[in-house]
């Protein structure tokens, strides 16, 4: 990176990052997770440095972050799999390596493989999962019904789940999950590999779950699922937090609000070149390609004739749309994926 960049980063960081702003004030939290740290084995990854956020009970809570940014290995210790190396990490208030049975009947987990019993009919996965929990019978029956209702599946209810479509088992997962009626949820990457129209019913069936009360705990390094759904972000990246706040936070972290990026051919980091043009960013992407943002009003026929005369071979220009994608690239120079 160069050009003016590293004071806008810095910025976004200590602000989006402190616990000061509305961001961090949450009054009821449902989870709090305090200097959370883990290195597998004693040589191995260190897949979290000190990670720190809360969640309001009736939250909708993203943790967005490329792959390998320790996204899972939260959700793990949040869900008593993993254990942290230090940190603390509660769920209601109950410490999950203290008391994990108690953090268990309180927790829902989507994971990221689906685990459902293939050779089982859909309604009898769910049945199954409710007697694990203790349910009684007609309980089960009836919020097993009631589930297949909510999530589109009640004209399925008795056929094998080795037919299903990965959107069916996808919502099957779900409902699964929330046999015990647990007061959070959380999902691991809910709708990866999924088609668009598999992907909105999911969205939808979330939000429903959110509006009925319960916290949701997602993750996800799909922006536009961030985006559309979560009320507050943290971004993760090499297991750090380098960010929190709602999505509208987080775009006001671009400078400006606006801007434009341009592909350009230059021996050198054309970023001073173009500081004319507003507070610039820039990034080598191979050997003499360099990604250049440039801040501010300026319209993109200005920037190309600014960057051309200054000697760079343009090779692709679009204006910012302010996404989180966008600010992700702020926040650590790489795209997403
Ligand atoms: N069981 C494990 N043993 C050793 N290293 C692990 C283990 N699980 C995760 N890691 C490492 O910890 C780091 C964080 O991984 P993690 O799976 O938590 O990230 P993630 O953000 O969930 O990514 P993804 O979206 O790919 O699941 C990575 O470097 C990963 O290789």
């Amino acid at each position: 990176m160069g050009g003016n960049d590293d004071a806008g980063r810095r910025d976004g960081r200590t602000e989006a990052g402190g616990d000061t702003r509305t961001a961090e004030r949450v009054d009821d939290p449902m989870v709090e997770v305090r200097e959370l740290r883990k290195q597998y084995g004693r040589r191995g990854p260190v897949a979290l440095r000190g990670i720190d956020f809360t969640v309001g009970r009736g939250e909708l809570f993203g943790l967005l972050g490329p792959n390998g940014a320790g996204k899972t290995t939260t959700l793990g210790i949040l869900t008593t799999r993993v254990r942290p190396t230090s940190g603390t990490a509660r769920i209601d208030g109950i410490d999950v390596v203290a008391g994990p049975q108690a953090v268990k009947r309180r927790i829902a987990v989507m994971p990221q493989q689906s685990n459902l019993d293939r050779s089982l009919t859909a309604l009898e996965n769910l049945t199954f999962h409710g007697a694990y929990y203790g349910m009684r019978l007609k309980d089960r029956r009836r919020r097993s019904r009631e589930l297949l209702e909510q999530f589109g599946l009640a004209d399925r209810a008795d056929e094998q789940v080795e037919n299903f479509s990965g959107g069916m088992a996808q919502r099957l997962l779900i409902a699964r999950a929330l046999m015990h009626r647990p007061p959070l949820l959380f999902l691991d990457e809910p709708t990866t590999g999924l088609d668009p129209q598999s992907r909105l019913f999911l969205w939808d069936r979330v939000t429903d779950l959110h509006r009925s009360g319960t916290t949701i705990m997602l993750t996800t390094h799909d922006m536009a699922e961030a985006d559309r759904l979560c009320e507050r972000i943290a971004i993760v990246d090499h297991g750090e937090r380098i960010a929190l706040d709602t999505p509208a936070g987080l775009r006001d972290l671009l400078p400006g609000g606006r801007g434009i990026e341009l592909v350009l051919d230059a021996h050198d980091d054309p970023a001073p070149l173009l500081a004319e043009l507003g507070e610039t960013e820039s990034a080598e992407l191979e050997q003499g390609r360099w990604r250049v943002r440039c801040y501010g009003d300026s319209r993109l026929g200005e920037a190309i004739a600014v960057a051309e005369q200054r000697g760079a071979v343009v090779r692709d220009v679009r204006r910012l749309e302010g996404s989180l994608e966008d600010v992700f690239v702020h926040l650590t120079g790489r795209e997403l994926r």
